[in-house]
Formats: structure tokens, sequence, C-alpha cells
């Protein structure tokens, strides 16, 4: 074994496992490190988990609408099992990705890697060096915690989904994916659940539908929404913890969980002594082929501070090692990326907003909200939100934003023809598949309302 490499990979993530499998397959000699668990944030404690955690706490939205379809459920719920259960899972998923590694080649090296320049890595376990033609950091992010007095009272999404046991009561800090799914995945569990947000609505930068119908959602859920406050501190209160908010009201909780961002793993790497340049915001700057300001480092993932998800990292990684290894330049498109959010309602979402759109230019909007089959039987009211935004007079599809059950499944295939660059008149060729929710995006008759030049019309 020698310490000299085509490749060197920091981080066994999405990215840098996809980056490091293309690369060896087009020949080169690659060793990937990490310091945790092959697999990353998206195997490990992210994407993966998070999603058999959604499942587990949709029983409950199930169990409420059974009876109305003739079943008497008597259910109950064991945190141990599921976690067991979670870990199970993701350890087969761990093994998996090590072995798709070892097949082409590459080499594995369980340790913490810094760069030391342009073409060298230090094993700081081993205390080794590793030269390299090209390094790609692929280390992304943290959780960022708010350095209030007893933060570390507080837990992650790193710790959460791992607890012992279930607290009766949570707070959540933050507005985004984490603070959202979390809170669905805590309610439907039975945990009595407080989301506090130092905005005045869940989910910015989204489609205002999206956020206010996610909003209603998460509220008929029994889960509490403090707005425009913030905590200010935590201190031990019995087996609880008191958190004083930023209007100095202080409650008791039985746990509280910051989902406030995630930040860059660059500290420490070593970066600075390579002159590996950062953005503002603290990401590794790369340009459309993420290379770094040093020409034999690249990055991929969230250390560059693009779009924070799994496919994109993967994608990274692979037009990484096409463009390095394979003599065929690509760069990832960022342009439109179909994203999730797994709360309860689900949402589901592409292209521009409509706040967006009707800056762009004349656009139709078509919405539809109607109470799921699923629901009719039973007592629920809520309703399911579609919403489709074209350019003006049927042209070109801007954006779609759902909300309601099999959000995400829809809005990956709306993401092909939006893709092809399809107009309205493209989806209502397509012929309906009755009954479905998703039979609605191709049976838009009428935009419910309209913008010309940036005025609302109609609606
Ligand atoms: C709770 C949660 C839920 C999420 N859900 C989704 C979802 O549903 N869909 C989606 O698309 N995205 C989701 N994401 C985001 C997604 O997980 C990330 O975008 C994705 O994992 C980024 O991949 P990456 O390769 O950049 O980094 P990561 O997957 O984070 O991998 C980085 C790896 O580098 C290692 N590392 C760091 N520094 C070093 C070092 N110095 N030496 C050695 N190893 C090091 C780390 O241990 C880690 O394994 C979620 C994230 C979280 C936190
Ligand atoms: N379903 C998915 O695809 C999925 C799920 C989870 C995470 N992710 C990815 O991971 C990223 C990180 O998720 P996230 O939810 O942690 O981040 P986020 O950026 O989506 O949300 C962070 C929230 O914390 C708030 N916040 C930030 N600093 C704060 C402070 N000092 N005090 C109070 N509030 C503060 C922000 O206002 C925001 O509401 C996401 O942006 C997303 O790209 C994706």
């Amino acid at each position: 074994m020698t310490d000299s490499y085509d490749l060197v990979v920091i981080g066994a993530g999405s990215g840098g496992v996809r980056a490091a499998r293309m690369a060896a397959t087009y020949g080169a000699k690659v060793a990937i490190i990490e310091e945790f668990r092959v697999g990353g944030t998206c195997v490990i404690r992210g994407c993966v988990p998070k999603k058999l955690y959604v499942y587990a706490a949709r029983f409950h939205d199930m169990f409420d609408v059974a009876q109305s379809f003739g079943w008497q459920v008597d259910a109950s719920f064991d945190w141990p099992t599921l976690v067991a259960a979670k870990e199970k899972e993701i350890t087969r998923l761990e093994a998996a990705y090590v072995a798709n590694l070892e097949k082409p080649g590459v080499e594995i090296i369980r340790d913490r890697g810094l760069v030391t320049g342009p073409n060298g890595v230090h094993l700081v376990g081993q205390g080794r060096d590793l030269t390299a033609k090209y390094i790609l950091v692929a280390t992304g992010a943290h959780p960022f915690v708010p350095p209030i007095p007893g933060a570390e009272l507080a837990i992650t999404s790193n710790e959460a989904f791992d607890l012992p046991a279930l607290p009766h009561s949570i707070l959540i800090e933050g507005g985004g994916y984490i603070a959202v799914e979390f809170a669905t995945i805590f309610a439907g569990l039975g945990v009595d659940t407080t989301i506090i947000y130092r905005g005045d609505c869940i989910l910015r930068g989204f489609d205002e539908d999206m956020r206010r119908g996610l909003e209603a959602g998460l509220t008929d859920r029994g889960i509490k929404l403090i707005y425009q406050t913030t905590i200010k501190s935590l201190a031990k209160h019995g087996k609880d913890i008191s958190a004083t908010f930023s209007d100095g009201v202080t409650a008791p909780y039985g746990a509280v969980m910051f989902a406030t961002g995630r930040n860059p793993n660059v500290r420490g790497l070593g970066l600075d002594k390579a002159g590996v340049k950062l953005t503002p915001m603290g990401a590794i700057a790369v340009d459309a082929w993420s290379q770094s300001s040093v020409p034999s480092i690249y990055a991929v993932g969230d250390v560059t501070g693009r779009a924070a998800l799994t496919p994109v990292a993967i994608r990274e990684g692979w037009y990484f090692a096409e463009t390095v290894f394979n003599d065929n330049k690509l760069a990832v498109d960022h342009s439109q990326i179909p994203t999730a959010v797994f709360s309860d309602p689900e949402i589901g979402v592409i292209g521009l907003t409509e706040t967006e759109a009707a800056t762009h230019g004349d656009i139709d909007v078509y919405l539809a909200r109607f109470r799921p089959m699923m629901n009719t039987l039973s007592t629920r009211t809520e309703r399911m939100i579609l919403k489709l935004i074209t350019e003006k007079d049927g042209g070109k599809v801007l954006g779609c934003h759902i909300l309601g059950s099999g959000a995400a499944e829809m809005i990956q295939l709306v993401a092909i023809p939006m893709g092809m660059g399809a107009s309205k008149a493209d989806l209502d060729r397509a012929i309906a598949l009755h009954p479905s929710a998703a039979e609605e995006l191709v049976t838009f008759k009428a935009p419910t309302y309209t913008y010309r030049d940036g005025e609302k019309i109609g609606g």
C-alpha cells in the first residue's frame, strides 16, 4: 500500500461516496477518509432515519381515520422498538455503501482527514500523510446551535434519533425543514410539541399557500406555534428544561431541540493553509465544476453551501468525477431542483413560487383545494392544495407546489416534464388518472387568477 493517490476524498457521505466510486470506476486510484460512519448524514442521521420516523409518526393519522372505514384500533407505541429497527436498517445501508466503494477498488480509511496543502492530506489518528493529484472535500455540515446560556442542555437532529426515551413534551426552535419534520415526528408519536420561530410563518422562502397550509395542518395536529420569538436561555428544572423566551416568558419542557440551520464543516480542516477560499457564509467557494480557488482541490455537497440536499450532493460528486477523471466536463444545473418537506401534511415543490414568478413576467396561476378522498368518510376537513404556475396564456410551466399526501412522489414526476420545458398544453395532453389527487395537475381549465404587469387579477 503506497500513500500516493489520484484522488483522496475527505468525507464518505452522499457526495464523497458517489465521487469516489465513479472516479475509481474510471480507473483512478482513490482513497476515501471517514471519521464517523460511511454513508454520512443522509444515511446515518438525516434523510433515511428521518423518513423511517415519519412513517412511524403517520400511523397516528391513519389510526385516526381508520374508524370511519370500519376498523377498531387499539394501538400503542414503543420507541425503543423503532430506534432498534432504524439502527438495523442504517447498519445494513452502511454495509452496502462500504461494499459499493470496495467493488471498484476504493480504499476506505477510517480516520479524520486534514488538508495540508494543494496535494497533501494528513490522517489525524494514524499520524500518516497522503499525497494526491486531486483532493475532494465532501465533509458536509453540522447543526448550528445558537450561543445562549444553557444551550448544552438541548439536542439537535443528531441526537434526536437515539433519545433513550421519548420526552413528554418538546420545544423545537427553527422554522425550516428540520423543525417542521421533527415536529411532525414527535407530535405523531404522542409528544406534546411546540415550535418556536423568530419569523412570522414557518418555511420562509416557500410558496405562501404551502406555508399557510402546513401551518394549519400542524396546528390541527395539536402542534403549538410560537412566532416572532426566540429562546434566550435554558436551565435545568428538575427533570425538565426551563426555557426563557425573548418576550420574558419562561416555560418547562421535557426536551428542547435546535433546528436552527446547519453550517459547513470547514473548521480546522487546514483549508486556509492550502489557500482554499471560503464564501462570506463560510462555505467552500467553488465554480460550476466544483473546483475551489486551488486548482487541485474540489468540493461537493453541503460544505459548498449550494443546495443542501442529498441528490444534489450526489450529482455534484458524479459530475466532478466525469469532469476530472472521464474527460467529460459537466456542470450541475442547480436551477430546477425538486424538493419535499416530509411533514404532515407533506409538501412537494419545484420551480418558482407565486411571488417569485409574478416578478418575472405575466403569469397564470391554477389552484385547487380539495378534501382528499381518504378524508371523505371521516370528519377530517383538511384540504389538499395543488398549485401550478405558468407563463401567461398556458405557456411554460414555471412552478408546481403541492401540499398533502403523496406530494413528494408527485413532485418528482412533475420534475421530468418541467426539465423538458413543458407547457400547460403538454400537461393537458395527458389523460387524467382517476380517482387520484394528481389528476388535478392535468385537468386545470381556466386559470384561478393571473398576474399582468405584476398586478394580481381575479382569485
Ligand atoms: C435531519 C436531516 C434530514 C435530512 N433529510 C433530507 C431529505 O429528506 N432529503 C434530502 O435530499 N436531504 C436531506 N437532508 C440533507 C442531506 O442529508 C445532506 O444534504 C447530504 O447528506 C449532504 O451530503 P454531503 O456528502 O455533502 O455530506 P454528508 O452526508 O454530511 O457527509 C459528510 C461526511 O464527512 C465526514 N467528515 C467530516 N469531516 C471529516 C474529516 N475531517 N475527516 C473525515 N471525515 C469527515 C462526516 O462524518 C460525514 O460522514 C437532511 C439532513 C438532515 C440533517
Ligand atoms: N426534506 C428535505 O429535503 C430536508 C430535510 C431536512 C434538512 N434538509 C436540508 O438541510 C438543511 C438544514 O435544515 P434546517 O431545517 O436546519 O435549516 P433551514 O435553513 O431550513 O432552517 C433553519 C431555521 O432556523 C432559523 N434560525 C437560524 N438561526 C437562528 C437563530 N440564531 N435563532 C433562531 N432561529 C434561527 C431560521 O430562521 C430557519 O427557520 C435544509 O436547508 C435542507 O437543505 C432537507
